[in-house]
């Protein structure tokens, strides 16, 4: 059956009503400038092409630095095994400017970077959402890259990309990787100071793309034939959520406390460790925790129950044979056996998982029938936020947190 073979593999596209398409956009030419990758309801006219999902060498380079693996070897099997794959969006497709759509901004875990969450970005959009997938310069991305003044540029030969290449040639590509714990280094001052800096980036997405709603002109810094004024006033700046991966699930907590124009936050197998307790009481939003079944330790948990609260919608689900790496792209990209090996899949088939993530998100129905040869191993129990302990797959999640903005 189709099971044994590869040809089924790749990141799934939306389901939604909408064609998707996407478009890099970076503002501020420096590490402090803002970067996002923009997944949005697009015209059906023009197939134009998807872009690579990994856009160019310098990040599986970062990828190997963060699996403390070695550049050259991990550079060929990671090619060989993902270097195929395209994003399921249209590269730098027309907006489609039909309606006012509701705003999501991504923040995307340790290690990872833009374009590892493009199956949950390109099924919002395709439901009708703009979402910006921010890429860190926290130094918790696997890899990114800014530019430099630099006048003798002419002397260096520039690293031609097919995805980007800067509007002035006196700009010099700048790469930033992973950076590791240094032996002896305390954990929390590094990763306190790296979520304080993830909201400020989100916050900063956000407010550009405020700016765009206003039909402000931005300049990116990336060459790119997409027309960022054809977004104006196509942006319903009442319903905005933040939603985030792990560590991007901490920046969730973080950019609700700091930012009130977040009107709740989806946060996805959060990891609770780099947040101070003492902003949880200033988190007023709503909450939807998302978790998997087998990133669950007692602490992480008991932290994110100090966020329940009897006056704010505040839900938490756990999907039964889901596994940390069920939320990124990598969950679709290999074969079972691999997949099970690298902890990139759980029990229950890819596709479930994200499907029952992204309905939860959506507050759909999930199907009680699902098809035999995918229904997960056993049968769901009731979840609510009182008994942690318990799992739920899927009952009629109608999630009050996420309908203010959904
Ligand atoms: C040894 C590395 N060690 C570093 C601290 C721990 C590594 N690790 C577990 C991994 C990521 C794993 C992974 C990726 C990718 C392949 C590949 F082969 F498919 F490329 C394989 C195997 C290795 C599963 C995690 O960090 C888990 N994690 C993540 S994983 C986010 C991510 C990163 C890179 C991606 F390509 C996709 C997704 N985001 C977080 O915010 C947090 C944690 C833990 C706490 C907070």
């Amino acid at each position: 059956n189709a099971s044994c073979h590869n040809n089924h593999l790749g990141i799934p596209a939306g389901k939604g009503p909408h064609q998707v398409g996407c478009a890099d956009l970076m503002v501020g030419h420096t590490v402090q400038g803002t970067f996002f990758r923009l997944y949005y309801p697009c015209q059906t006219s023009e197939a134009s092409e998807k872009p690579d999902w990994i856009p160019c060498r310098e990040y599986f380079n970062g990828l190997a630095d963060f699996m403390k693996m070695s550049r050259t070897l991990s550079e060929r099997i990671f090619n060989y095994l993902f270097g195929s794959y395209k994003i399921p969006a249209a590269w730098n497709a027309s907006f489609k400017p039909d309606d006012k759509y509701p705003v999501v901004i991504f923040s995307h875990g340790l290690g990872a970077f833009r374009t590892l969450y493009s199956a949950i970005c390109a099924e919002l959009a395709s439901q009708g959402f703009v979402v910006a997938a921010v890429e860190h310069r926290d130094e918790s991305a696997s890899a990114t890259f800014y530019y430099q003044e630099n006048n003798e540029a002419e002397q260096r030969p520039h690293a031609v990309h097919q995805n980007f290449r800067p509007i002035s040639n006196n700009l010099e590509e700048e790469w930033m990787y992973y950076r590791a714990l240094k032996p002896g280094e305390l954990e929390f001052p590094l990763r306190n100071r790296q979520v304080k800096q993830r909201a400020d980036e989100c916050i900063r997405a956000l407010n550009l793309l405020i700016d765009i709603n206003a039909g402000k002109s931005v300049e990116n810094v990336l060459q790119s034939t997409f027309d960022w004024t054809t977004l104006e006033n196509c942006m319903d700046l009442c319903r905005i959520a933040i939603m985030g991966h792990s560590f991007g699930g901490a920046t969730v907590i973080e950019c609700l406390c700091k930012e009130v124009k977040f009107k709740c936050g989806i946060a996805l197998d959060t990891w609770m460790f780099p947040l101070d307790e003492e902003i949880f009481p200033s988190v007023k939003q709503p909450i939807f925790f998302i978790n998997s079944e087998k990133f669950q330790w007692a602490g992480n948990i008991i932290r994110m129950k100090k966020l329940d609260s009897a006056v704010i919608p505040r839900k938490m689900i756990t999907i039964k044979g889901t596994v940390h790496q069920s939320f990124p792209d990598f969950t679709f990209l290999t074969g079972n056996w691999i997949g099970k090996i690298l902890k990139l899949k759980g029990e229950i088939d890819p596709h479930v998982a994200m499907d029952l993530c992204n309905r939860s998100s959506l507050k759909k129905p999930a199907n009680l029938i699902v098809p035999q040869t995918v229904a997960p191993t056993s049968v769901s129990a009731k979840v609510s936020f009182a008994n942690l302990t318990s799992l739920v797959i899927f009952t009629q999640v109608m999630v009050s947190s996420v309908k203010l903005v959904i």
